[in-house]
């Protein structure tokens, strides 16, 4: 598709105007794709508002269930073939482009009931929603890896991972808003049709934003590859890899070829069951077992989320600092504190130690989902980054994720909470044993000798 080949590289700026160039586009394209994705997030689960208004028109919660299921299913499958083709997009199109997309579903949704009164239209949209939800990190990952080299790219990556916190958090007081906008001042539609319609138009004005802000190479702008410009080489060759490639290249020479992807990919299985484990399941456990009210429970929840902020800047930090790059030690630190908490929870009877534990889960597993994304970006040539990331989306969502909702409810229901703990605490120690296999692991960019 010719409209989202890369721009190529412009003739150099004067040497005295690359310093103030790139000091400038880095804040740029950083806001660009922070925002962006923060848009992609106020799309991502604004169904789940409109969930209970279906409900009273009739469906059952498995149905609707069911429906939403087809964001994740979709999302895991698009992030992984998203990434294969924004590896050769221009990403200022491309992340613009799958925002607006989604955008446009849900205002079809808003604006055509025939489309929330069937559960197969729904699935449909809501796959069609994942789907192009999965065009919003590689674009960013391209980004990431061509404006920021690998040492300062753990700091960098950590703020942008933020935006998707603050996008979800969002969220839902806009969808919310919504509804309560259009019950008041809009009449022939339903309330809840706000919910997808005030989002969407707060989605394309971020997309429209986002275009404007992004640019998709230093070398499309005028200036040197970022390695040379920080004088900070991802190999002690100093080579680079300025080469587009083909999607065939980036599959079958550095992205399935490459064990270092596999091995975080298998490790972002555990990495996703413990995230998803312990969030999706937090309000069943703590009003079945823990005695605590909805509203008590769904604070506890918020607090697991936002305790990701904080606990993905550190990891970042730590992972730069500390470790000088290298991700593989601090994703093992985090993996093996949080399977500490992860006990504490279990065992806390009384809603503050329930909050403390909840806070720290939040605060050390969100660093090791960036961390894993960092680690693939970091593991082959940025030309490929976007496939590697994806691939390890694929496997986060497709294996970690259904099983986090699936398995944990038969082991639950079959097994009790106590193996489902259990297998909690098991998938952290799996995880930090994966994270320990890439111990030495730091940007080991791969350039091909012969410039292919
Ligand atoms: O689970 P994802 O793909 O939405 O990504 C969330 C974070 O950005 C992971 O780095």
């Amino acid at each position: 598709m010719g409209f989202l080949t890369p721009p190529t590289a412009k003739k150099m700026v004067p040497k005295d105007k690359i310093d103030p160039t790139y000091k400038k586009l880095r804040w740029q394209v950083f806001l660009g794709i922070f925002i962006g994705y923060a848009g992609y997030y106020l799309l991502r689960n604004n169904f789940s508002l409109v969930i209970p208004k279906l409900v009273n028109e009739g469906f059952s919660k498995t149905q609707l269930g069911v429906a939403f299921s087809a964001v994740s299913i979709a999302y895991g499958f698009s992030k992984f073939f998203s990434g294969i083709i924004s590896d050769r997009s221009n990403a200022r199109i491309f992340l613009p482009l799958g925002l607006i997309l989604t955008a446009i579903i849900n205002l079809m949704f808003g604006f055509i009931p025939a489309l929330t009164q069937s559960i197969t239209a729904m699935f449909i949209l809501l796959f069609l929603i994942g789907w192009f939800e999965g065009m919003g990190w590689p674009p960013s990952g391209r980004v990431l890896t061509h404006w920021y080299s690998v040492s300062e790219r753990g700091g960098w990556t950590s703020v942008w991972n933020v935006a998707h916190n603050v996008g979800g958090g969002l969220m839902a007081p806009l969808a919310a808003g919504g509804i309560a906008f259009f019950a008041a001042h809009v009449t022939g539609m339903k309330s809840y049709t706000g919910a997808f319609i005030i989002p969407a138009i707060v989605g394309i004005i971020v997309a429209i934003a986002a275009y404007f802000l992004i640019r998709d190479t230093p070398e499309s702008q005028g200036l040197p590859p970022i390695e040379t410009y920080k004088d900070d080489f991802p190999n002690e060759e100093h080579e680079m890899f300025e080469t587009e490639l083909s999607a065939k290249e980036i599959l079958f020479q550095h992205v399935l070829n490459n064990k270092w992807v596999w091995i975080i990919a298998c490790a972002n299985i555990f990495v996703y069951f413990v995230r998803y484990g312990v969030e999706n399941w937090a309000p069943a456990f703590l009003t079945e077992m823990r005695h605590i009210s909805l509203a008590g429970s769904s604070n506890s929840y918020m607090i697991y989320e936002l305790a990701g902020i904080p606990g993905t800047i550190f990891a970042g930090w730590v992972s730069d600092k500390l470790f000088h790059g290298r991700r593989g030690p601090a994703g093992f630190c985090f993996m093996l504190v949080v399977s500490i908490f992860v006990i504490m929870y279990w065992k806390a009877t009384n809603l503050v130690m329930i909050n403390i534990s909840l806070f720290m889960i939040g605060f050390l597993i969100y660093g090791p989902v960036m961390l894993i994304g960092l680690q693939a970006l970091d593991s082959v040539p940025k030309k490929a980054a976007g496939t590697a990331a994806g691939l390890t989306g694929l496997f986060g969502y497709l294996f970690g994720s259904v099983a986090a909702n699936a398995i944990m409810g038969v082991i639950v229901d079959h097994l009790g909470w106590t193996a489902g703990f259990i297998t909690i605490f098991a998938s952290c120690l799996i995880a930090a044993a994966l994270f320990a296999v890439t111990w030495n692991l730091r940007g080991q960019e791969v350039v091909p000798k012969d410039g292919k």
